[in-house]
This record gives C-alpha cells, sequence and structure tokens, in this order.
C-alpha cells in the first residue's frame, strides 16, 4: 500500500488482536470477531444425549480472519462425521462436536488448508447436586488432585458446576472418583443453555413432617414419663432414621476422607447424645438440623436462580418465514441463523438479529435495565428478551438461541460466581485452621475436667458435643458466596455485567475516574457546524474532504462526510487511502495528494500558520473539533464539528464527585475541545492531545501515584487501558463481544449513572458482608461462652449453627432486592 503522508505514523489500532489487517482500507477483512456456531443437522439441545458425540478443543494460531474461518467452516462441512462449529477468531480458537474418535480426521482436514490444529485439554461442565459447601469442594479436590491428567478445577458452589480441564482420556476415571465419594456427578452441555433448574420436588416434605412429630412424641413421652424409657428410645431412633440418614451418609464419606463438615459433626453430636441417653433431645436436633438444611437450600436456590431467571424472559417459540413465505412457530433452539421472524406488537423477542421490516420501539429492560423504550428500525438490532412494544417487526436472525447477547452475560454471570472475591478467600482459609482447632478444642473439653479435674463424664462429654456443633464454620463459609452472588445478580439486573466478586467488592475504594470523551461523555455522533474554505475554491475543498472522509469511520469524518451528502456532493475516487492513528486521514485524488486530519497533522506536515492557529483556537474554545483539508504545499479549508453531552454525564459526574471520586478525562481530540467539553459536563480535569497509546500510560501515571483508578470507556479502542486499570468500565456492552470480554465490569447502555450506582451497590455488598462476619462469629462467641459456663443445650448449639446459617443466607439475599 502506497504511504501518501511524509511522516511516521502508526495505524490505529482498531483492536489489539487484528494485527493481519492493518489498515482502513482492508477493513472488511476485519469485521469484530465474534464467536459464531454453526450448526450442521440436528438442533443443539439433542447433542447432550448422544453418548457418541465428543468435543474438541483447537487451537489454530494462522486463523484469525472470517476468511479463514469460512475456509476451515468449508471443509469440515463436508465431514460427515462433524456436528457442530464454533469459531472465535478471538482466542484463535476452535471448537469442534464430532463423533467420538473423529479427531484426527478433522485436525488432518484442517492441516490439508495449510493450518495446524493444536488440540487443547478438553474442559467438561459437571454438575454435582450434592456439592454446596466448602468441606465438599475440599473433598473433592483433595481425591482428584491425585488423579492423572487432571490438569485444574474450577468449583462453582453456587452453581453446584465443578469444571474439570483434562485430557480426554482422563474424564471416566475423574467421575469414577467423584461417585466414590458418594456424588453423583452429571454432565453438562457446554453451550449454556440448561433449563433453569428446576425447584426441588415441590410439596410438602412428609419424611420431614412425620420425623418431626415423631421427634415432639418423644419429648412429649419423655417429659410425661407416660411409658417406659426404652418407648421413648424407639421414637426418638425412628426420627433420627428419617431425618438424619442423609446426614449420617455424607458424614460418614467425610469422615473416611479425614475431613470433619457440617454432617459429619452432627452425626458425631447426635450419636454422642444417644451414647449418653439423651434420647428425645438427639431426634430433636436431627430434626431441627435437616429442616433448617432445607431451608437453607431453597433460600440458596433463590440467590442461584436470580441470574437463571432472566433466561427465562426469552419466549421459547418464534414465528419463522418458510421457504414458501409462510410462518410457522418454532422451538427457538431450532431456528437457524439467517431466518427471518416475525414479532408482533406486545410479543417477547426470541433471538438476536437485525430488523428487515417495519418500525417500532422496543423495551430493553431485561438487559440494560434502563425502562426508557428504544426506536428500532431498518437495520438496528433486537436482543432476545427485550420486548417488542408499538408496531410488528421481521428481524434477520444473528445467533443461535444458545448464543444470544442475553445467554453470553448469564454465562459470564455464573464464571463471575465461580471466582473467590477476597473476603472469602479469607473466610476460607480462616475456616481451613479454625476447624481443626475447635474439634481439638472439644476434644480437650470431653476429656480434661473429668480425667484431670474429677468432673462428671456425662456432663463433659455433652458439653463437647454442644462446642462441636456450636462452633461449625458454616454459616461464616456461606456467608460471603451468598452475598456476592445477590450481588452480583442485583448488578446484573440493572443491566451492570460484574465479572467478578473482587470488582463488586472493590469497586467502593475506586478514587479516581478516567473517562474517555468520544462516546463516553458524549454521544459519539458529532455533526457539522462550520465550514471554512482558505483558498478559492470552496465547492472543491468540500468534494475533495468528503471524499477522503467517507472512506473512515471515525466520528469526526463521518460528521464530515455526512455533511456533504446532505447537500449533494458527489464523491470522488481516491488511491493509496489511509488512516492516520490520532491525526486524520490521507489519499490521493486525481494524482494528487490530499490530507484531511487535526492540528497535529498539520504541524507534522509543517503546514502550519498563525492565521489557521487563531482559526483553530476560537472554534476549539468552543467546544468543537476542527480538522483540516490540506494539500502537498498548504491548509485548504477548515471543517468544524460539534458532539453533544448525554444528558445523564453530568448527573452522574455529580453522583461520583458527592462519592468523593476525582475525575479526569482522557481524549484524542485538542487541549481547548477537552477543556470546554469538561468544564460543560463538571470534570475536574481534562488531559487532550493524547495519541492512543498515551491513554494506557496516563492511566498507568495515575495507577503510580493515586489510590484506586478505574477508567471508563467504549471497550475497544480502549481495550489497554481499561485492562490495566484497577476497574475498568465498558460503555454500551450489549451487543460487543470485546468490551464483553476486555472490561471488568461492562455496562449494558451508554447510560454513565451507572458508574454511581455500582459504586453503591458495591458499598452495600461490602456492608452487608460485614454485617454477616460479625453476625456469625458474635453469635458464635456468645454460644460458645454460654457452653464452657454449662449454660447452653443441644438446641441452642443447633441454633448457634444452622439458625446464623440461615440468618446470614436472608441478610445476604437483601442485596437481590436493592
Ligand atoms: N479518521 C479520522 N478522520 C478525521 N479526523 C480524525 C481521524 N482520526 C483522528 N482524527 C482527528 O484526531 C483527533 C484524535 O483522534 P483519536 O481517534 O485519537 O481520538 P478520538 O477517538 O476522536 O477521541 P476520544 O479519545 O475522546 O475518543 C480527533 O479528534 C480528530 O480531530
Ligand atoms: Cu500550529
Amino acid at each position: 500500500m502506497a504511504n501518501c503522508c511524509d511522516h511516521d505514523h502508526t495505524p490505529k489500532p482498531r483492536q489489539p488482536q487484528d494485527a493481519c489487517c492493518a489498515s482502513e482500507a482492508a477493513s472488511s477483512c476485519c469485521a469484530a470477531p465474534s464467536p459464531l456456531i454453526t450448526q450442521i443437522g440436528e438442533p443443539s439441545d439433542s447433542r447432550a444425549a448422544s453418548p457418541a458425540m465428543e468435543s474438541s478443543s483447537l487451537r489454530i494460531e494462522q486463523m484469525c480472519c472470517p476468511t479463514e474461518e469460512g475456509l476451515i467452516r468449508g471443509k469440515l462441512q463436508h465431514l460427515a462425521e462433524v456436528h457442530a462449529m464454533q469459531f472465535n477468531l478471538l482466542n484463535r480458537t476452535l471448537l469442534v462436536e464430532h463423533q467420538a474418535g473423529a479427531a484426527p480426521r478433522v485436525i488432518a482436514a484442517i492441516a490439508s488448508l495449510g493450518m495446524q490444529a493444536q488440540p487443547l485439554a478438553a474442559e467438561t461442565r459437571v454438575r454435582i447436586e450434592q456439592m454446596d459447601c466448602p468441606t465438599e469442594e475440599r473433598l473433592i479436590n483433595d481425591k482428584l488432585a491425585r488423579e492423572p491428567g487432571i490438569e485444574a478445577l474450577q468449583f462453582n458452589l453456587m452453581q453446584r458446576v465443578l469444571t474439570l480441564r483434562h485430557r480426554p482420556e482422563a474424564l471416566e476415571p475423574a467421575l469414577q472418583a467423584i461417585r466414590e465419594l458418594g456424588f453423583t456427578p452429571q454432565l453438562e452441555s457446554g453451550d449454556g443453555q440448561r433449563v433453569p433448574a428446576e425447584p426441588v420436588a415441590e410439596g410438602l416434605p412428609w419424611r420431614l413432617i412425620g420425623a418431626g412429630v415423631a421427634a415432639f412424641a418423644a419429648e412429649l413421652v419423655h417429659f410425661t414419663d407416660s411409658a417406659p424409657e426404652w418407648v421413648v428410645a424407639l421414637i426418638a431412633l425412628g426420627a433420627i432414621h428419617t431425618a438424619g440418614l442423609d446426614v449420617y451418609k455424607k458424614g460418614w464419606i467425610a469422615l473416611k476422607n479425614l475431613n470433619l463438615n457440617i454432617n459429619a459433626l452432627m452425626s458425631i453430636a447426635v450419636t454422642g447424645a444417644v451414647l449418653i441417653g439423651q434420647w428425645p433431645e438427639a431426634a430433636m436436633v436431627m430434626v431441627l438440623f435437616a429442616i433448617a438444611e432445607r431451608i437453607e437450600a431453597k433460600s440458596l436456590d433463590r440467590a442461584r436462580n436470580a441470574i437463571r431467571g432472566l433466561l427465562t424472559l426469552t419466549p421459547e417459540q418464534a414465528t419463522v418465514r418458510q421457504a414458501d413465505g409462510s410462518w410457522q412457530a418454532l422451538e427457538v433452539g431450532q431456528v437457524s441463523i439467517g431466518s427471518v421472524v416475525r414479532v408482533r406488537p406486545g410479543e417477547r423477542i426470541g433471538l438476536d438479529g437485525q430488523v428487515t421490516e417495519g418500525n417500532s420501539t422496543v423495551d430493553q429492560s431485561p438487559i440494560t435495565g434502563e425502562s426508557l423504550p428504544v426506536e428500532k428500525t431498518l437495520g438496528d438490532t433486537l436482543f432476545a428478551g427485550t420486548i417488542n412494544q408499538g408496531g410488528a417487526l421481521e428481524y434477520q436472525v444473528s445467533a443461535a438461541a444458545s448464543n444470544s447477547a442475553l445467554s453470553r452475560i448469564i454465562k459470564a454471570v455464573e464464571e463471575a460466581q465461580g471466582a473467590r472475591a477476597p473476603t472469602q478467600r479469607f473466610v476460607d482459609r480462616f475456616a481451613r485452621i479454625y476447624t481443626p482447632l475447635v474439634f481439638l478444642l472439644s476434644l480437650a473439653v470431653a476429656v480434661v475436667p473429668p480425667l484431670l479435674l474429677g468432673g462428671d463424664w456425662f456432663e463433659w462429654v455433652y458439653r463437647a458435643l454442644v462446642l462441636l456443633v456450636v462452633a461449625c464454620p458454616c454459616a461464616l463459609v456461606i456467608s460471603t458466596p451468598v452475598s456476592i452472588v445477590s450481588g452480583l445478580a442485583a448488578a446484573a439486573r440493572k443491566g451492570i455485567l460484574v465479572k467478578g466478586g473482587v470488582y463488586l467488592e472493590n469497586g467502593r475504594h475506586i478514587t479516581h475516574l478516567a473517562l474517555d470523551k468520544t462516546g463516553t461523555l458524549t454521544h459519539g455522533k458529532p455533526v457539522q457546524t462550520d465550514y471554512l474554505a482558505l483558498a478559492a475554491d470552496a465547492e472543491g475543498y468540500r468534494q475533495l474532504a468528503a471524499s477522503l472522509a467517507a472512506r473512515s469511520d471515525h466520528p469526526v469524518s463521518l460528521a464530515v462526510a455526512s455533511a456533504a451528502q446532505q447537500q449533494g456532493v458527489g464523491l470522488l475516487d481516491v488511491q493509496g487511502f489511509e488512516a492516520l492513528a490520532g491525526r486524520g486521514v490521507c489519499g490521493a485524488i486525481a494524482g494528487q495528494r490530499y490530507q484531511l486530519g487535526n492540528h497535529r497533522l498539520l504541524e507534522e506536515l509543517g503546514l502550519c500558520t498563525a492565521e489557521i492557529e487563531n482559526r483553530l483556537d476560537e472554534l476549539e474554545r468552543q467546544g468543537k473539533t476542527v480538522i483540516v483539508l490540506s494539500d502537498e504545499a498548504r491548509a485548504l479549508a477548515l471543517f468544524a464539528v460539534a458532539d453533544t453531552l448525554k444528558d445523564s454525564s453530568r448527573e452522574a459526574i455529580a453522583s461520583l464527585h458527592a462519592m468523593g471520586v476525582k475525575t479526569v478525562m482522557l481524549t484524542g481530540d485538542n487541549q481547548h475541545t477537552a477543556q470546554a467539553i469538561a468544564a460543560q459536563v463538571g470534570i475536574d480535569e481534562a488531559r487532550g492531545d493524547l495519541l492512543p497509546n498515551d491513554k494506557l500510560a496516563t492511566v498507568e501515571k495515575l495507577l503510580e501515584q493515586k489510590g484506586m483508578v478505574a477508567m471508563v470507556g467504549d471497550g475497544i479502542n480502549d481495550a489497554p487501558a481499561l485492562a490495566r486499570a484497577d476497574v475498568g468500565f465498558a460503555m454500551a456492552a450489549i451487543g460487543t463481544d470485546t468490551a464483553i470480554e476486555t472490561a471488568d465490569v461492562a455496562i449494558m447502555d451508554d447510560d454513565l449513572r451507572k458508574i454511581p450506582a455500582f459504586i453503591r451497590l458495591s458499598q452495600q455488598t461490602a456492608a452487608i458482608l460485614k454485617q454477616n462476619i460479625l453476625l456469625a462469629l458474635g453469635i458464635k462467641a456468645i454460644f460458645l461462652a454460654m457452653t464452657v459456663t454449662g449454660h447452653a443445650t443441644m438446641w441452642m448449639a443447633v441454633f448457634a449453627d444452622v439458625g446464623v446459617s440461615l440468618l446470614v443466607v436472608f441478610n445476604g439475599l437483601r442485596l437481590l432486592r436493592k
């Protein structure tokens, strides 16, 4: 490509990954890479059921453009064994679902295209219904650590899902090892399209009620002395058996693996109570424990499903146009990409797609949290789960149901729930030391006073058992994840996608926020306001500038191009067009070289004069952005464009300042314009004239000096700076995969007020975390003291354990309503 300008420059990196397509002229080949599912044959749901299917994850270094994707897809489509493909150009990976054993043929087929496919370790999601406590996690972790071929484990206790990274042949032995621990692992299909977990067998828990009645009867008979003691014992045993068999089973497995979870503690305590003849009490304790566990499980399900609940927003069917032009209702899972779907007013939209006919407004609040309806017309994007309001629409489906923006959001939140927030890590570490300590202490209480001080054996063994139950760390351990998960769900419902508990916990510490100007504070759609020809041929210059500007998708160029279009200016042919990062554009028209760009470019070309500088100054102080058209010898014309501030920006900045957050605007635009806009919106400090790399450098400098630095941008041009900041916010992330992937916090719409809302939520989450830890430890401490001094009974112990667990769970769930 001809280099039409005489100075050094680097093309603006649109995305860090698309190194293969460097200039704008070639931009047709690097549409934002998006994971794309190609279905061949049956719909996705039948995949998991078919046992002979296997999936291979391949890394293909040479695959970075959609052209290569097309090549590979074309080739693999002809292999009968291949069932589905999912390309990810960003990571250069390809997920192929194929018949078992076909992996070598798939790799060979790719090799025949001159590309090397390297198999990555497989990832399998395993659902383990019984795994909901960190003690179980440790049990599984210890066991699988000894299995060969297992590379990594990731636990998500809230979802009860274990993600295994393993060599293909290592899966079956690993599942067997999990079964040996008494769990039932179930394989999940990898497309994230699991239906919301069915509520566990609704209806009355008759077993529990029966056990409760028996325990009560035992207590009554014992109290009134109306029957011999063996009758009491019999009734009590019945209650313990009915309510506590599961507890005993789980407890036994834990004990066998040298692990003391609450089930083991309860089993020991109840057995102990039975051995010292406290029949009715043992029964009551077991029943109470079982009831509390059940309530706790239900409440946790609520938190767990708060996110999943969003998926139920998508309707099950969509009305799809058939080849003969008729319309037919189909399951959304069976609608293929490219189909045309019709949606009536008031109906929910079933799939992502682009409008092909009709005008309407759409309520996007399920995704963005913003209830103000959005206008949709030809070419606009629709999202699954949103609600069509005014008129009928037809749209062309752009993503499979399992890959819609909404399902990807849900997947991201679920992954975030798997990662541990700092408080949770602390609590886990604490519990790891605490539990054995308590066990030793109980042992001492049981043995030392009777042996050395002549205490009563029954008395002290009983106290030791009570102590064991009181001191169980379950409430403490559950208190953090339930709060974090509730907070993440509450944020998602507001249209704020938080990619990890860490950010939710730390967001409140943000002291400085760096903001991108264009598209973040402003609408990013400037319009041309002034045109000034510096020499005779005014119409000719307009046409030259428009011809260059029309080739660029930079907002400033777009404004100039569209103004010319409105005035009916025709476009000329441009040779050797180039975009000059942070400067402008250049190209040759009719053999002459022209540049259209900012002051920096003009200076670099050596074409600036004092007169031009005065004009620039004047316009820039009004908050306008000016670009200059020049040929090889001189400047020809000035074009000023102005962007409008978003109404919400000023309010957002004021809220941030009220929270004590300092704001800095970073922009590639010139310093005068930057200052004018900063003053309008109330920002503390403006830094203009930044080249794309300077933004990263500025964030790094802020990080060195200041407390916690956050950055907000559109997530594409600003990706490096966003990634470097302590917390990176991407705006208007809906529908842009890169933004969702690079940001720590993705804001679905373009409303800056979501940042103060996020900080507020972070403060509330932190407060609840603190309350929960104090609650758990405080109540335990009181009961501990009562136990050692002999004032506590087993009943109280059960309250101190499961009762407190319930308290912290309910307290955590309060966040769901924020
Ligand atoms: N393709 C282009 N067409 C016209 N002007 C351009 C172009 N590229 C850069 N410029 C000029 O250079 C300036 C800096 O551009 P740059 O892309 O670095 O920042 P920006 O994205 O406009 O601003 P912000 O940093 O606020 O998002 C622009 O304000 C514009 O004047
Ligand atoms: Cu100058």
